[in-house]
């Protein structure tokens, strides 16, 4: 059996479940806002009720993906929304056919997940919200800052290297003079993209504010981070432009490298990386460098 149906969005409409165990399994729902660990609560009890066997449940927009059980043989799905708001799709298994009744209870229980499921959602998008840049998407410099001392200690601990890039677009009150404030946008949002497209879905790329990015490279040493900062530095280099009027301009990076020692911390990595780039804008732009005793830049010669 596979059935899809759309969950109706008012609970009080649900008699059958306002008994004890609905609202115990209502006061459980709503002591949590993580969605996953809120899913399991939900559907433990319907394995127990209804001896289900499997679950399975997604949302795209949010990337969640959850699913636990054996994903048996007779299935029944759900397309879960509370006031025109998508709130994902849920599949149930079981060896045995979904009767009539069996579709009545479940959905019964649906809609004591719908708001607790809702809150749940609006909390994760606020956090996600809160951790990214609005204009470019990117993570922004309060996420970067706690992903940066996780990365450094994942570093310590397995002993393996990392690198920070922090990259300035050069230049950059020109353009903003020159083609006017909305054309920066733009210009950041394609040197963004620009960056995301060529680095590893590892590597991690944060706008750090203004025209600055900063780049963490897991596992990489200073050589590979030096290769990866000229590939960044390339791809800028060469990308085209288009203004609000269809001009075509280019622009430039400037680049500071720094990888981790033993007795580095996450600001005095940042603020090698970060000397390193003035050297680089000192000596010039469009260029790479990397301290103490390193400064490296292929194109246009080598600073020191
Ligand atoms: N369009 C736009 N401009 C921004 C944004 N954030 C910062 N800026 C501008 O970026 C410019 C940075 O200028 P400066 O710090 O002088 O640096 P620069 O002109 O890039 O010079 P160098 O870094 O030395 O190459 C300023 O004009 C800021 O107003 C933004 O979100 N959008």
């Amino acid at each position: 059996m596979n059935q899809d149906k759309k969950i109706p969005s008012d609970t009080s409409t649900f008699t059958e479940t306002a008994n004890d165990s609905g609202i115990k399994l209502l006061l459980r729902l709503q002591q949590t806002l993580d969605i996953e660990t809120l899913i399991r609560y939900w559907a433990d009890f319907l394995e127990r009720d209804m001896g289900i066997d499997g679950f399975h449940y997604r949302h795209h927009e949010e990337a969640i993906d959850c699913h636990n059980g054996h994903l048996n043989r007779h299935e029944v799905a759900y397309t879960l929304k509370l006031d025109d708001r998508a709130l994902g799709e849920i599949r149930f298994y079981r060896a045995r056919p979904f009767s009539p009744l069996d579709s009545r209870r479940i959905e019964n229980l649906l809609a004591l997940l719908m708001h607790p499921l809702n809150n749940a959602l609006l909390y994760r998008q606020a956090l996600r919200l809160a951790h990214t840049d609005p204009l470019t998407g990117l993570c922004n410099r309060s996420d970067m800052d706690k992903q940066l001392l996780r990365e450094i200690s994942l570093a310590n601990r397995e002993q393996r290297p990392l690198s920070l890039l922090v990259a300035d677009i050069d230049s950059f009150k020109v353009i903003n003079d020159r083609y006017g404030h909305s054309n920066g946008d733009r210009i950041l949002v394609c040197v963004a993209n620009s960056l995301m497209k060529s680095l590893r879905d590892s590597d991690l790329v944060f706008r750090y504010g203004g025209e600055e990015f900063v780049i963490v490279l897991s596992g990489s040493d200073g050589c590979a981070a030096h290769h990866t900062a000229e590939r960044l530095r390339l791809a800028i280099e060469n990308l085209s432009l288009t203004l609000d009027d269809g001009r075509q301009v280019g622009t430039t990076i400037s680049i500071g490298v720094s990888t981790l020692n033993p007795t580095d911390d996450r600001a005095s990595l940042f603020n090698r990386a970060d000397a390193a780039l003035y050297q680089a804008k000192q000596a010039g732009r469009n260029r790479i460098v990397m301290l103490p005793n390193l400064s490296i830049r292929e194109g246009q010669g080598t600073s020191h």
